[in-house]
């Protein structure tokens, strides 16, 4: 069930927005021009770098891989985990996912994730495979797949070189599929596709297969065959070498191989070899080429163009089996190691403090000096645990490292591999890998090298925060509460607290209601602070539609020096502006930013307090003239003035400013924005036209809806603030059985009435502060 935890009612990923919201910042820059990057311009950097990497540099990081496992919620990310911790030895025996034994997966091991059965953070983990003979080493991320949780996605998939995405037999490609899928690119992580719970009934791989080709756009063929199907579901026939593997043992464990393919089952093998190799021919030259000439290609040339398409992120082996009835765990951990990249296959770059932040390749050598990032924080038995990824060089337990962002200098006095919440010490951790150390005063996201260099990796994407709630701690807790905001804005940046001083009240705010609930039960749990909430709030934007120009004169006169400035110029949706005036890098973006620019001749506002007026536009834009949010698409020209040779000063130009700003977006349209969210609601067919119903009543939008055997699942446009407590009213809709994600998907127009009641409301709080 989806929405374990009371009412999930709003979330967003608000991936494109983070670009599109925000003033871009230089790291944010660097950022995005270093993703989606075209996979050969990648390749020549490496084979360019590689020439550095000693003989054991190689030997030792072919046999590491950082993999990170994505997938809609309850795919079945954790109990596919338990099963290759099981397989690779590194646990005795399997529990499940709300198991009856009551123990719970190994890998969610906050209490609250093994009560309601979900997973929240992350959790890294380090095992050994052993694929024919040869050792490979793996860093294991299990993801949680809730949105309200993708900060953590995010993180994991950027210290990742490559990911197993899970898709259900059933449910196929979802909408967090389509997110995480989109994160994979944006983060350049090549993936392998395992195809989940083939022993429910109507599970049906090849849907799942062609949804991936269409809705993710990426090529995907499946190098196995299902045999049996649902209860009857006992093994796979490997496509490429022809041979059929059985998973036998009361845990799986056994794999019994054998050249025999079933009689009934030749046909199909026949036919999707051949879709694979077509699928291949696409992008892969070599099979190109035999497909031509008509021959067929060899085990080792199939083998070998999956693996270069994988790694340039072209395409995706799809494999199958169910976690939960140990089957088809094997072949996946082979296909991570055969078709994955290792940490020198991979492109990863810091900006160097030194030269301006020019970008330099980071080269996973263990001559190298160190640099690694610090990507999650935890507050375990023994204090605060950082994670961290180390690009190159090698980081000793001992050693002295420099957290560059403060230039201080600490001391490495533990070094450890982690297992879940255990922990395993190691002395010495190479390039390519990540382990964890103690007691380091960091936030997640910052870079460490051994000084002898200054870089800083690359700003991990922080999205926009679209909920937030008023919070009152108990009187007697205040210390606790003011100890636990403070650790979880170091843990998760979406998570931020506030104190707004016209209200006089706590608001936190994040990326959904299921985000802040979790916050506020762990401050009860962990830290004993119990707090009253107010209602969630919609994060509004505000933005205008048109036009006007200003002319606006600040004048002061009381006594002793005055005050004067003078702005002209006009303020326009910035749509209306031309791209090329503005230098935006991606037209469709436009709409979404903020502008200033200045146009003034013979010097009439001095530089200086041109900049005092960039001041005032960036306070209005925090604070919009309608209701006090945050301002979208503006942009504002000043291109005359005046200047008082006594009275004009800084304060005045951002007064005068504000107020021609103000003046201004009154006249040119104003509108307030919502959010809207794309809402997917899945739930047993009989509860259809009353879902139906309650979109309908919620003025939601309906775009899609897919029926399968024995469920239906509908795709909706749906505003936020209609949305809160929706968990509830599904429920009660659905007897319990429905669930639902939703994603920010884009900013929209409140209704007028809407909007004058919005503003209504402003006004009277506003006077009710002033009394
Ligand atoms: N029938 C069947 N059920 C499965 C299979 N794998 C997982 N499940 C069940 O699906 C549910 C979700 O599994 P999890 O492993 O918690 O999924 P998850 O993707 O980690 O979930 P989140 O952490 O909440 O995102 C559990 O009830 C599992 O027992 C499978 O292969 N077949």
């Amino acid at each position: 069930m989806t929405t374990s935890i009371s009412s999930l009612v709003c979330a967003s990923e608000a991936a494109a927005m983070t670009f599109k919201s925000h003033t871009l910042n230089r790291s944010r820059l660097f950022h995005t021009s270093a993703i989606c990057k075209d996979y050969e311009e990648e390749k020549a950097e490496m084979d360019i770098f590689s020439k550095e990497l000693t003989a054991e540099d190689t030997e030792s990081l072919s046999n590491i891989r950082n993999i990170g496992i994505s997938a809609h919620i309850d795919s079945g990310k954790t109990t596919f985990t338990e099963r290759v911790l099981y397989y690779t030895g590194r646990i005795k025996a399997i529990h499940d996912v709300r198991g009856r034994d009551g123990v719970g997966a190994k890998m969610d091991h906050m209490d609250l994730e093994r009560e309601k059965g979900i997973t929240i953070q992350s959790a890294a983990t380090y095992c050994s495979w052993d694929k024919d003979g040869h050792q490979y080493n793996m860093n294991l991320i299990d993801t949680p797949g809730h949105i309200d949780f993708t900060i953590e996605v995010e993180r994991a998939l950027r210290v990742l070189d490559g990911a197993v995405l899970i898709v259900c037999a059933v449910s196929g490609v979802q909408s967090q599929t389509v997110t995480v899928d989109r994160q994979m690119k944006r983060y350049n992580v090549p993936r392998v596709t395992f195809i989940n719970k083939m022993d429910r009934m109507g599970a049906d791989p090849w849907r799942a297969v062609s949804q991936i080709n269409s809705k993710l756009h990426m090529a995907a063929a499946a190098i196995q065959v299902p045999i049996g199907a649902e209860k009857e579901f006992k093994g796979v026939v490997n496509i490429i070498d022809r041979q059929s593997v059985y998973f036998e043992g009361s845990q799986g464990e056994k794999l019994r191989v054998t050249k025999e393919i079933p009689e009934d089952l030749k046909q199909i093998v026949e036919e999707k070899r051949k879709i694979l190799i077509e699928t291949l021919a696409d992008v892969d030259d070599d099979i190109a080429e035999c497909v031509i000439d008509e021959v067929e290609p060899t085990i080792e040339q199939i083998k070998s163009a999956i693996r270069h398409a994988t790694i340039a992120r072209r395409f995706t082996p799809v494999l199958m089996g169910s976690a939960l009835a140990n089957k088809g765990i094997q072949p996946v951990l082979n296909a991570v190691c055969d078709y994955l990249p290792d940490p020198s296959e991979v492109l990863n770059k810091a900006l160097d403090i030194e030269h301006d932040e020019a970008p330099v390749t980071l080269v996973p050598s263990a001559e190298r000096p160190m640099v690694a990032l610090a990507f999650k924080l935890e507050e375990g038995k023994y204090g605060q645990l950082t994670y961290l990824r180390i690009y190159q060089g090698k980081l000793r337990k001992g050693q002295m490292m420099t957290h560059v962002k403060s230039g201080k200098r600490v001391k490495v006095a533990r070094l450890v591999r982690m297992h879940s919440e255990e922990m395993e010490d190691a002395d010495e951790i190479n390039a390519g890998e990540i382990c964890a150390t103690f007691g380091i005063d960091c936030a997640s996201g910052d870079t460490f090298t051994d000084g002898n260099v200054n870089y800083t990796m690359t700003s991990m994407f922080v999205p926009d925060a679209v909920v937030s709630l008023s919070v009152h701690p108990a009187s007697e807790s205040a210390a606790n509460f003011s100890k636990a905001v403070n650790r979880f804005q170091k843990e998760d940046p979406t998570f931020r607290v506030h104190y707004d001083k016209d209200s006089k009240e706590t608001i936190i705010s994040g990326m959904g209601e299921l985000h802040l609930e979790i916050y506020i039960e762990r401050m009860r749990r962990e830290y004993n602070v119990e707090c009253k909430v107010g209602r969630p709030r919609v994060a509004y934007r505000e933005s205008i539609m048109g036009s006007a120009s200003f002319d606006y004169t600040h004048k002061k006169q009381t006594g002793g020096a005055g005050q004067y400035a003078k702005v002209m110029g006009d303020l326009k949706a910035s749509s209306l502006a031309d791209p090329e005036d503005v230098g935006a890098k991606l037209e469709e973006d436009i709409k979404f930013r903020n502008y200033f620019q200045t146009k003034i001749v013979g010097g009439k506002i001095s530089e200086k307090f041109l900049m005092a007026c960039q001041k005032g536009f960036e306070d209005c834009c925090e604070k919009g003239p309608l209701v006090g949010s945050k301002v979208l698409g503006v942009d504002m020209t000043i291109d005359d003035g005046a200047t008082h040779p006594v009275d004009s000063s800084e304060l005045a130009f951002r007064t005068a400013t504000h107020y021609a700003f103000t003046q201004a977006f009154l006249q040119s349209q104003p509108v307030i924005l919502e959010p809207i969210m794309d809402v997917v609601i899945t739930a047993p067919i009989e509860f259809q036209g009353a879902v139906i119903g309650l979109v309908n009543k919620l003025q939601g939008i309906i775009h899609d809806t897919d029926n399968h055997a024995d469920e239906f699942s509908l795709t909706s446009d749906c505003s936020l603030s209609n949305l809160f407590g929706f968990a509830s009213k599904l429920r009660a809709s659905t007897q319990g059985k429905g669930e639902f994600t939703m994603e920010f998907k884009e900013y929209q127009p409140v209704l007028p009435n809407i909007q004058k009641q919005l503003i209504e409301e402003h006004e009277k709080k506003e006077k009710e502060k002033q009394k």
